[in-house]
């Protein structure tokens, strides 16, 4: 098993320097929240780019042991690093956004929380993007197979990259992968979560566990009830997957 999972790991290795080889850029960027996902990947464009892998930390209002947990996934796999806080960009952007909104009697109180959520995730995109065409690198994105199949991700966020390498991965499989690349346990022990608002985790919003999910993925049964509620995520994420639709023109 181990060695099994030693030899996918250094297929995506290699994948992700051909990739970037083949884009004409010279290194991988990451975002590093403190979760399993980018650990995962932090080691993977480590290894695949010694000299030329980035990860960032970018905290909006983010608690100071996810902080302090994204410093020690990149201090343990040795990947240079640094942070960029961008709470204060954040808050003036969306006071804007809502003073402007309630200026013109628009403003939806109910939806200030998802609001608030996705614009975290992109403003950590915009930048993630700003330091990868100063350095020509590529943005490496954290999604695994659960997270892409459910849709759980903001569109254009975390969601907004050019390579996916862990996307075959179900959440089971990062865990395994986590053990192998010696990511340090607490990160491992931490429930899942997109860190967007207070206690929050993946699976209370979802509403179903990564287990069911990756059970489903896997063809094996699961409750009718889980069923339902993967296959709703995926029916209504579908936009998420694919490019923009446009009108279909001769022209
Ligand atoms: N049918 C359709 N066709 C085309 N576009 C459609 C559409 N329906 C909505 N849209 C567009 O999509 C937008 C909704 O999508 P989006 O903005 O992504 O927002 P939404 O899917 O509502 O929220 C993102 C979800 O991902 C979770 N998340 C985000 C970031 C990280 C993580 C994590 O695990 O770390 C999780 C977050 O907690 C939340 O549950 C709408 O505002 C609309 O613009
Ligand atoms: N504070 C942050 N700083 C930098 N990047 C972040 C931050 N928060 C989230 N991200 C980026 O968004 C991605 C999606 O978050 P997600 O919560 O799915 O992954 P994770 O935190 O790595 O893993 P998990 O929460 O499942 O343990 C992260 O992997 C990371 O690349
Ligand atoms: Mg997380």
């Amino acid at each position: 098993m181990e060695k099994e999972i030693q030899q996918k790991i250094q297929l995506v290795v290699d994948w992700l320097r051909q990739q970037v080889d083949d884009s004409g850029t010279r290194g991988l960027i990451v975002g590093i929240s403190g979760g399993i996902d980018s650990a995962v990947v932090a080691n993977l464009i480590k290894k695949a780019f010694p000299d030329n892998s980035l990860g960032v930390i970018l905290p909006v209002k983010s608690s100071a042991k996810d902080i302090e947990d994204g410093i020690l996934v990149c201090e343990k796999c040795g990947i240079s690093h640094f942070t960029i806080d961008l709470t204060l960009q954040h808050d003036e952007l969306i006071k804007k956004v809502i003073d402007e909104l309630k200026n013109e009697n628009l403003y939806d109180e109910k939806n200030l929380r998802i609001m608030d959520a996705n614009l975290r995730a992109r403003l950590r995109m915009s930048t993630l993007y700003a330091i990868a065409n100063n350095l020509n690198y590529l943005v490496v994105g954290t999604d695994n197979a659960a997270e892409i199949y459910t849709g759980y991700f903001t569109k254009y966020g975390d969601g907004g990259v050019d390579l996916l390498p862990i996307a075959s991965l179900k959440k089971q499989e990062v865990y395994e992968w986590a053990k192998i690349l010696e990511i340090p346990q607490n990160i491992l022990d931490k429930a899942p979560s997109a860190g967007l608002w207070e206690g929050q985790t993946d699976e209370i919003e979802m509403g179903v566990t990564y287990n069911s999910i990756d059970n489903y993925l896997a063809g094996k049964p699961i409750s009718q009830g889980d069923k339902s509620v993967i296959e709703r995520l995926h029916r209504i994420s579908q936009h998420k997957r694919q490019m923009p639709s446009f009108p279909k023109m001769n022209i």
